[in-house]
């Protein structure tokens, strides 16, 4: 009775009555008797392949078995006791891992739910590993929405697992032999695998790229770090070079991803993933997304040297390509810039970076720690840092790595007593040191003792105030481009505004800039009345020692009338070389 009701809903869906199933149900049903030719009468047996064949099918998904065995086991815990079998098949349909209860497993190997079996829908008939196939997608195939006679009693839920290059690899399946007859008893099913198959693609990516940067996403903060929801891994120009099938979904609506610049996916470039570190705070680590979303981001930076390139594109170009693209245009002083930086990227030579405060000297640090491909990259910002703050920055796992000094002029003088001795510890640590000083004063005011000095500035990079970059237009549309997404606009008359303005405080006003104009534009056009006003003039530097010579050099005093603390008064006097009255 049961099979000729089963009958005639095949026949109804093929003269083209609605049956009210998934229409990936009926899409399949109609591909068993128009294309395959499959009679929904007969009730052929399990398909199972030989042990020849399944050993030639093992051994090509050995990978991807090793790569799903502990999402498997971990997922066949939560179900344990339900009576759910797990299979893992290949792209092909042929089930090359199995989890299930030795009690049954008479029951299972008759069903076909055992190694070996093949689920491919042309010989199947529609069952959740073969409709997975067809469409690329998780589906549910429960009870009479199988096709063949023989399967309308088990429950199938299926995901896709694809490769990092978006290829279907395989399928993870789980299927019941005796189910409740409402298919909504398989929505939490449907969820166990895809998650499970998620965590598969996301084990594979990660095992593939441990010699390149990986960007992995989560829209909710709590999950980033330990169950994120998609990756992709970067090559050292920052273009894609895998991904996991929720990052196609998430950043380009499902068409491939491989080949694409990260920048022209998201609001980051190649030298931000140092900043979306684990050591940032992750409410700090939001990236926008194209459609106007926002999603978190953690970057794992390369566990080892990366292999020599091998094809047209060298290794050093990449490189440069992934610098000149993110940190400059057609400025020739940044460009002069740029070129010693690329060629000093990959030596151990310590680095000394200086500039105005903003004008982008962290940013260029992590663009030459990308580019060196060391291991792990250590910030410290010298101001208010102490020697075991710096200690247990640098501690942890050896090998190498950069640590970048920010601010070193501010370095306290019981860290500047250490710290040469704790980099010679870490030879493979190279450091890098920023400052707002020009390098000649930092040595004749004797701000760093001399032999720190040498230690720190191997080669001296001087990277240029904003007012005098030539590149300015490219960098504030650079800077736009990240904001909202990408859609605002400016004006004629705005951009002409920002372009002549003298940016006292480089990129970082410039940023901060762009951010008041985004909130106050109340279109996505920014017009001049939308740019917060430019300070008139730069702050006038008070006369420090006339401050001093007032307060007859009492600094708690001298600090109260300039309104900073005495730390900062003693820095300064260190700094100016001043002295009080005989
Ligand atoms: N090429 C760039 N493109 C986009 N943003 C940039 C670029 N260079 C710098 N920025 C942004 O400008 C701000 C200041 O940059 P950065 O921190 O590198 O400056 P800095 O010179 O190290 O500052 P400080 O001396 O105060 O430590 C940061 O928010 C940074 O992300």
């Amino acid at each position: 009775m049961v099979e000729r009701h089963h009958f005639e809903e095949i026949a109804q869906v093929l003269d083209g009555h609605a049956s009210g199933r998934d229409s990936y149900v009926e899409a399949s049903w109609r591909r068993c008797v128009e294309l395959y030719g499959m009679d929904p009468m007969r009730s052929d047996p399990a398909h199972i392949v030989s042990d020849t064949e399944f050993r030639i099918h093992r051994d090509q998904a050995d990978w991807m078995i090793g790569a799903a065995r502990s999402s498997l086991h971990s997922l066949f815990r939560q179900v344990a006791g339900q009576n759910y079998v797990l299979l893992l098949t290949d792209a092909k349909g042929v089930c090359v891992d199995f989890f299930g209860d030795d009690l049954f497993v008479d029951d299972l190997r008759t069903a076909g739910l055992y190694l070996g079996s093949n689920w491919a829908e042309d010989l199947a008939g529609t069952c959740g590993v073969g409709a997975c196939i067809v469409t690329g997608e998780p589906v549910t195939v429960h009870q009479g929405d199988h096709f063949g006679n023989a399967h309308t009693g088990l429950s199938c839920t299926a995901a896709p697992i694809y490769d990092s290059l978006g290829q279907l690899a395989a399928v993870l399946d789980i299927s019941l032999l005796r189910s409740p007859a409402p298919k909504s008893s398989q929505n939490l099913a449907m969820s166990l695998v895809t998650a499970a198959a998620r965590r598969v693609e996301m084990a594979n990516l990660m095992a593939a790229s441990r010699r390149e940067w990986v960007l992995r996403f989560s829209s909710s903060p709590e999950f980033l770090d330990v169950d994120p929801e998609a990756a992709v891994s970067l090559d050292g120009s920052g273009r894609v070079i895998g991904a996991t099938h929720a990052a196609k979904r998430m950043l380009t609506r499902g068409k491939s991803l491989i080949g694409e610049p990260i920048e022209s996916l998201l609001g980051v470039g190649v030298d931000d993933l140092p900043d979306l570190m684990r050591d940032r705070p992750t409410e700090d680590r939001v990236i926008s997304l194209s459609d106007g979303g926002a999603v978190f981001g953690h970057a794992i930076a390369p566990q080892a040297p990366r292999r020599a390139a091998t094809g047209k594109i060298s290794g050093e170009k990449r490189t440069s390509s992934g610098f000149r693209a993110t940190l400059a245009d057609s400025d020739p002083g940044m460009q002069r810039v740029l070129t010693q930086a690329e060629r000093l990227a990959p030596t151990q030579v310590p680095l000394l970076i200086s500039g105005e405060s903003g004008s982008g000297k962290t940013k260029l640090a992590r663009a030459i720690h990308m580019a060196s491909r060391r291991g792990r990259f250590v910030e410290l910002h010298c101001a208010g840092s102490s020697a075991d703050m710096l200690r247990v920055a640098l501690s942890g796992e050896a090998g190498p790595g950069t640590v970048l000094f920010r601010r070193i002029e501010e370095m306290p003088e019981d860290v500047a007593r250490v710290v040469a001795g704790l980099l010679d510890a870490l030879p493979d640590m190279r450091p890098i040191a920023t400052t707002g000083l020009a390098p000649a004063e930092l040595m004749a005011r004797k701000i760093l003792p001399p032999a720190l000095y040498f230690r720190m500035s191997g080669a001296v990079l001087d990277v240029p105030p904003l007012r005098e970059r030539q590149d300015l237009g490219w960098l504030i549309d650079r800077l736009l481009r990240r904001r909202r997404g990408g859609e605002m606009r400016l004006t004629p008359s705005a951009r002409a505004e920002l372009i002549a303005r003298d940016w006292p405080g480089n990129l970082r006003e410039l940023g901060n800039v762009l951010d008041v104009a985004c909130a106050l534009a109340e279109t996505t056009v920014i017009d001049s009345p939308d740019l917060p006003a430019a300070p008139k003039t730069r702050a006038p530097e008070q006369d420090l020692e006339a401050v001093l010579d007032a307060c007859n050099w009492n600094m708690a005093r001298a600090a109260r009338r300039l309104g900073v603390n005495r730390s900062t008064i003693l820095r300064r006097i260190r700094k100016d070389g001043l002295r009080p009255p005989d």
